[in-house]
Parts: structure tokens; C-alpha cells; sequence
């Protein structure tokens, strides 16, 4: 596949703190590529030297094969910059911000199919400060993308709005992919990344930990694995004693029972239910979440 952004060895120091200490990653095209990390990373940082906002102390970038310092004009043709929606002003209706980024760019499109595209017919005439959370995303990802830009970048696109708004958010990142584009989001949130993103980049206090599909990272580096069985008759004690069981937690009528050899655990598993006449309500493979691991691979960073 054919990359469309490419960064090695990026150095960014801000007076004592080595923010972006030696990051080096690709992006191919019409991927959603997330940066992941906690607090402090340095997604911000990584994010806005791509865009072009922030200048590199070292290394290498290239977007569409142009270095965003260098072609900074070119580049702005070609790719969108969701911005804060502390940017656009309170008092300025949806018609008159979409109309307005509009005439930013050489390539001007229509403002109608965004519109119908977002949704955003019935509030074209309201003032940009009088929308909800996820309706003002919604503005700024039409900002973002009214140029047609072949890469769109996302700092934190679902911060603050509810469960059902960043649903909805989703799906819209999910389009912008069908209709080919590239798409670097950063994010704090797993669930995020499990469900959009096609590789995720770990990011820890400025370094890369991983990079991979977010379910093959969890299939390689996951230590979280268990059996979650549900069942009103099982015993606590006894799944204890099954062989090669660890450890068992138990919330209520569930069940978590730790192994190495899952597999092996739950054929013995099944085995004392037949015996004991124990009825199995629900019962799964457990390898654990994009969360367990990156919690992991912090420990074992730290340590
Ligand atoms: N302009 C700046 N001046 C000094 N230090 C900065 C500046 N911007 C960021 N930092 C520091 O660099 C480190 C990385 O910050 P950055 O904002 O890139 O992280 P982040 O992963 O985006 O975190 P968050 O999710 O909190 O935005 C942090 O320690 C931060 O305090």
C-alpha cells in the first residue's frame, strides 16, 4: 500500500521536556491511523508538526510527499485541520463559517453536499454558539473537509460530547473513509481507536510503544486472558481447583477465570458442569481490550 505520510526520527523539545523523542511511523492511504496515548504523550505535538503548525526540532516529514515547513501552501490545499471549536466565533451562523472557510481554498466546492452530508440543513442560520457539543463537531469536521482534502487530521475529535454524539461522530469518521480519504486522529479514548482506527500508533511519554491493528496488538502483546463464564450453580471454590486455573474473580453470578492454556481451562470447565449439573448462561474467550494493554505496556515501560 502506498504511503501518503511519512515521519522519521522526530525530535521536539520544549525547554526540559523531550515531548516527541524519536518517532518514526507511516501512514498508507485511505487509512484511519490512530495516536494513542495518555496525557502528556505528545499526540498534540506529533499531530501539529504533520500539519505544519509546529516546527521540528529533528528528523524528517513528508506529507503527500511534501514537507509540511517547507510547502506549507501546497499542502493546505490538500490536507484539513479539524480545529478546536473554540475557533470559530460564537456569533457566526453555520451558512456564514462554511461559507467563509470556503473562500480559504482554490479548490472551492459547494457548501450543499457537505451540508447534506452532516446533516446540517437545520441549522445553517443558527449561531455557531448556540449548538450543542455534538452538532459544533459536527460544523467543524464540514470545515475540516469542505475543500475536499485527501488527508484530514483529527486532534481529539470526540472530546466532551456524550456516548450517543460520539456514536454518531463515528460513523462520520467512518464515511470520510469510504469516500477515500486519509484520516490521522489522535485520541485518548481505546474504545475510539478499537472501533475506528485500522492501526493505532501507542504513543508514551513522547516514544512509539507499539504499532499494529488494534486487534492484532491485542492478540500479540494482550497478557489480559480469561474465561468469562455465567452461571447461577457454578462454585467459586471448585472452578479454583480446576487444573492450570491461576486465579478466579467473581462479580455476583459471573465469573472470571484466569489460565495460560484457556483452551484447556474451559474443556475442564465444561467437564465439571456436566458432572455437577451446573446450566451455563453465557460463556467467552476473554483476551482482553486495547485498554488492559496499553495499561500494560506502560508498566512494563516504567519498570
Ligand atoms: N508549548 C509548549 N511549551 C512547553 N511544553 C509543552 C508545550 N506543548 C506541550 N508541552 C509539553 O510537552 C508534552 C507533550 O504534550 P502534548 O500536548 O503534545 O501531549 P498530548 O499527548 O497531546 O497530551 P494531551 O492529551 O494532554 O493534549 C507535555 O509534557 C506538555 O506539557
Amino acid at each position: 500500500m502506498e504511503p501518503v505520510i511519512v515521519v522519521e526520527h522526530l525530535h521536539k523539545r520544549y525547554r526540559n521536556v523531550h515531548a516527541v523523542n524519536d518517532v518514526s511511523f507511516s501512514v498508507n492511504m485511505g487509512e484511519i491511523y490512530g495516536i494513542l496515548g495518555p496525557n502528556g504523550a505528545g499526540k498534540t505535538t506529533t499531530i501539529e508538526m504533520l500539519e505544519g503548525l509546529r516546527k521540528r526540532d529533528e528528523g524528517t516529514i513528508r506529507i503527500l510527499g511534501l514537507d509540511p515547513d517547507t510547502h506549507p501552501y501546497e499542502l493546505r490545499e490538500r490536507i484539513g485541520i479539524q480545529f478546536q471549536s473554540t475557533s470559530v466565533q460564537e456569533r457566526m451562523k453555520v451558512k456564514e463559517a462554511l461559507q467563509l472557510f470556503s473562500s480559504f481554498y482554490r479548490n472551492r466546492r459547494e457548501i450543499d453536499p457537505i451540508v447534506n452530508a452532516l446533516g446540517l440543513e437545520p441549522y445553517l442560520d443558527t449561531p455557531f454558539g448556540q449548538l450543542s457539543g455534538g452538532w459544533k463537531q459536527r460544523v467543524t469536521l464540514a470545515l475540516a473537509t469542505i475543500h475536499d482534502p485527501a488527508i484530514v487530521f483529527l486532534d481529539e475529535p470526540s472530546a466532551g460530547l456524550d456516548p450517543h454524539a460520539r456514536r454518531e461522530l463515528w460513523e462520520l469518521i467512518l464515511q470520510l473513509r469510504k469516500e477515500g480519504k486519509t484520516i490521522v486522529l489522535t485520541t485518548h479514548y481505546m474504545e475510539e481507536a478499537e472501533r475506528l482506527c485500522d492501526r493505532v500508533a501507542m504513543f508514551h511519554k513522547g516514544r512509539i510503544l507499539a504499532v499494529d491493528k488494534p486487534q492484532r496488538l491485542v492478540a500479540t502483546w494482550g497478557k489480559v486472558r480469561y474465561l468469562h463464564v455465567e452461571s447461577f450453580e457454578a462454585d467459586e471454590q471448585r472452578l479454583r481447583m480446576l487444573p492450570g486455573v491461576s486465579e478466579v474473580k467473581r462479580d455476583g453470578h459471573v465469573y472470571h477465570v484466569f489460565a495460560r492454556d484457556l483452551q484447556s481451562a474451559a474443556l475442564h470447565l465444561f467437564r465439571l458442569a456436566d458432572e455437577e449439573g451446573w446450566i451455563i448462561r453465557s460463556f467467552r474467550f476473554e483476551t482482553g481490550s486495547l485498554e488492559d494493554l496499553f495499561i500494560s505496556l506502560v508498566k512494563e515501560e516504567s519498570a
